[in-house]
């Protein structure tokens, strides 16, 4: 490599503009085997993308280039360019380059694989582990697809249909037009294979779905009570969440399957929901896990909630763990921010959702076994994947404003979300436009003026006040500050800054603090919520978990963080737990999984890549009953609608098949 390129490098990591780790992975590179300078100039990419969620780049992408380095101002970025000179202009040059070196594999180029760091696989280049993970998911879900029935004539579709009609019942209110029902086809999809997925929009009736799904599962069961059923959600929060509105969904259905499993024989059919992390044995202070291919988990079917939450190495390792014949359904939104970490899965998967993509066979299929008719504009007979996947399309809970809006930022169209914002009834919606974020403190300790539904942290910081003296007991009246607490949540684009998630939590603790409604010990006051930022496994806390301070009950003087665990509570004592931040504000991104009573969505006056498309539909469908926005400039909500978010990924096309 010539002095000036890594001159330059190591001038920007000791300036801190560059990750030490890119520049060590460069040398270590170097250490291996001569490279040239332009692959060095696509690693720098490539770990620039990786770190922003790609699986890989693009090397004949003209748009690629604009990835990198985006911490670095123009100066530095005209002085690293002009530090590796010209470079390839297309594919086959970069071919060339990336062909000469001995630490890229060219996949596709009939070579024998050595184990290279880089792999480049017809356009893409990747980090050896993504394009492993991409391929390992991509094999089990192909494998998993073809094994389905051979032959859908083996499914007894007039046992299917009359189940699907008891749990389905035709609604005589809905229109003529009204389409074909995508719930019961969601379920008559999933019964064809070992793998199904399931999407849609908040509210459309996923796990509605997937509860009735369960249930014809079992009716079909020749012993019902054998079969096993587990639950699992990316979060702890959203796990619990899912098992709520399962059983809720079941505790209406019992009448239905009494002919099937008495009430209690399905209440212990459905087991309690967990997170992957444990249901995947994850263990402390190790990558491995205790189930994979060699030591398989053993369930008939496991349905995995908030799948848009799934990063890469995830799947790979969930795929890896199950057991040939387990029916894996995923439910998620496929519109919703992908997962922090590494590659886009769900949306992926779902990349031919919206049209359907179905067969003739499977739209046969599905009239004899649903009675429903798939129109023509959805039978483009796509994948295999497309013949498992359904999208149900219309939202039960997001009839109103919040709905509308939702659906608006969905479509990139900036200028209907602005005007349903304005033109919306207050107690749903509102746009402000503080100067200074300080000016919306009112909103968040009170709440939107008269509306009690659009409240602040006032309703949680009343029944924190009132104490569990008017509670029948101590853990009642912990778990009402925790029901409180989610009344209301302020959720951010960004972490720094006045506008980010610090700078509010700081801005509402100084408040409650001059007020004299906290006292400090330390970080810790009875009433502080908090976030886990780290996976603490003797503690039995993980990321993304919330709680809140209170004081221990057995201790006089000190204080517990209680979790809400399933219907019970965990509590840690506060001095234990170190990895924590406070949590009136939180990122969009940890809200994924949640909702909230009314939403206080802040974005920043500042330009930034996050402030994306799916942040924004994300942040609002977190909404319940009000939602409120928070932007410096209307110019915010233009910029975040239009910027959309196409992460780079192979997986889509390994799927298209
Ligand atoms: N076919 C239906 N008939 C009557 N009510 C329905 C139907 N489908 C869904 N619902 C109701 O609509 C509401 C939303 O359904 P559900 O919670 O299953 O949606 P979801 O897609 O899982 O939502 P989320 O995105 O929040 O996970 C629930 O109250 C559910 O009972």
């Amino acid at each position: 490599m010539q002095d000036s390129a890594m001159n330059t490098l190591q001038q920007l990591a000791q300036d801190g503009r560059l990750s030490l780790l890119t520049l060590n992975f460069i040398r270590y590179l170097q250490r291996h085997a001569p490279v040239p300078d332009a692959l060095i100039w696509l690693v720098l990419q490539l770990t620039e993308a990786e770190a922003q969620g790609h699986s890989c780049i693009c090397v004949d992408d003209e748009s690629a280039p604009a990835l990198l380095l985006t911490a670095l101002n123009t100066e530095e970025r005209v002085l690293l360019q002009a530090a590796f000179g010209v470079l390839p202009a297309d594919l086959a040059g970069w071919r060339q380059v990336l062909a000469a070196c001995r630490l890229v594999w060219l996949a596709d180029s009939g070579q024998a694989d050595a184990g290279q760091p880089l792999i480049l696989d017809q356009n893409r280049l990747y980090l050896r582990r993504y394009w492993q993970d991409e391929q390992a998911i991509a094999t089990a879900i192909q494998r998993r697809l073809q094994t389905a029935h051979a032959n859908d004539g083996d499914l007894p579709s007039e046992r299917i249909r009359a189940w699907l009609e008891k749990l389905f019942p035709a609604n005589p209110e809905n229109a003529a037009d009204a389409g074909p029902d995508w719930q019961r086809i969601a379920c008559a999809l999933a019964l064809r294979g070992r793998f199904s997925v399931i999407t849609g929009g908040p509210g459309t009736g996923k796990t509605f779905t997937v509860a009735r799904l369960l249930c014809l599962l079992l009716a079909l069961q020749e012993h019902p009570d054998q079969f096993r059923i587990a639950l699992a959600a990316p979060t702890g929060k959203a796990a619990a969440r899912l098992k709520q509105s399962i059983d809720a969904a079941l505790a209406a259905l019992a009448p239905v399957l009494n002919s099937v499993l008495s009430a209690e024989q399905l209440a212990s059919a459905i087991p309690s929901a967990t997170t992957l992390h444990s249901l995947l044995g994850a263990r402390p202070d190790t990558r491995r896990l205790r189930h994979h291919a060699g030591n398989p988990l053993q369930m008939d079917v496991l349905v995995v909630d908030e799948a848009s939450m799934i990063h890469l190495e995830m799947m790979a390792n969930l795929l890896d763990a199950l057991a040939p014949h387990t029916l894996l359904i995923l439910l998620g939104d496929k519109d919703q921010l992908a997962s922090v970490e590494a590659g886009a899965v769900m949306a992926d998967l779902c990349e031919f959702a919206t049209e359907g993509g179905y067969s003739r066979a499977t739209a046969d299929w599905l009239a004899d076994a649903t009675g429903e008719q798939i129109p023509d504009n959805f039978l483009t007979s796509r994948s295999l994947l497309a013949q498992h996947t359904a999208m149900l399309r219309q939202s039960r809970r997001f009839g109103g404003a919040i709905g509308q809006l939702a659906l608006a930022v969905n479509r990139g169209d900036a200028a209907s979300a602005a005007s349903v914002l304005r033109a919306a009834e207050d107690d749903v919606l509102s746009w402000q436009q503080p100067a200074q974020i300080a000016a919306s403190l009112p909103l968040f300790l009170h709440g939107r003026d008269a509306h009690t539904d659009a409240s602040g942290y006032a309703a949680f910081r009343s029944v924190l006040n009132a104490g569990p003296e008017s509670w029948p007991d101590y853990d009642s009246w912990v778990k009402a500050v925790l029901k409180a607490f989610d009344r209301f949540r302020v959720l951010c684009a960004v972490r720094e800054g006045d506008w980010g998630v610090q700078g509010i939590n700081t801005l509402i603790e100084t408040a409650l603090l001059k007020q004299e409604k906290i006292r400090r010990q330390g970080d810790w006051y009875v009433g502080r919520p908090v976030i886990v930022t780290r996976n603490d496994y003797s503690l039995r806390v993980f990321n993304g978990d919330i709680g809140i301070c209170l004081p221990d009950p057995a201790r006089e003087g000190s204080v517990r963080v209680y979790f809400p665990a399933g219907d019970q509570l965990h509590s840690v004592l506060a001095s234990r737990l170190s990895d924590v931040e406070t949590a009136y504000a939180m990122t969009v991104h940890k809200s994924q999984g949640s909702e909230f009573g009314h939403v206080a969505l802040v974005l920043p006056p500042q330009q930034t890549q996050v402030l994306t498309r799916e942040l924004l539909y994300t942040g609002i469908t977190r909404a319940k009953t009000c939602f409120t926005l928070l932007t410096a400039s209307p110019g915010s909500l233009e910029q975040a609608t239009a910027q959309v978010t196409r992460r780079n990924s192979g997986l889509r096309y390994l799927l298209s098949d």
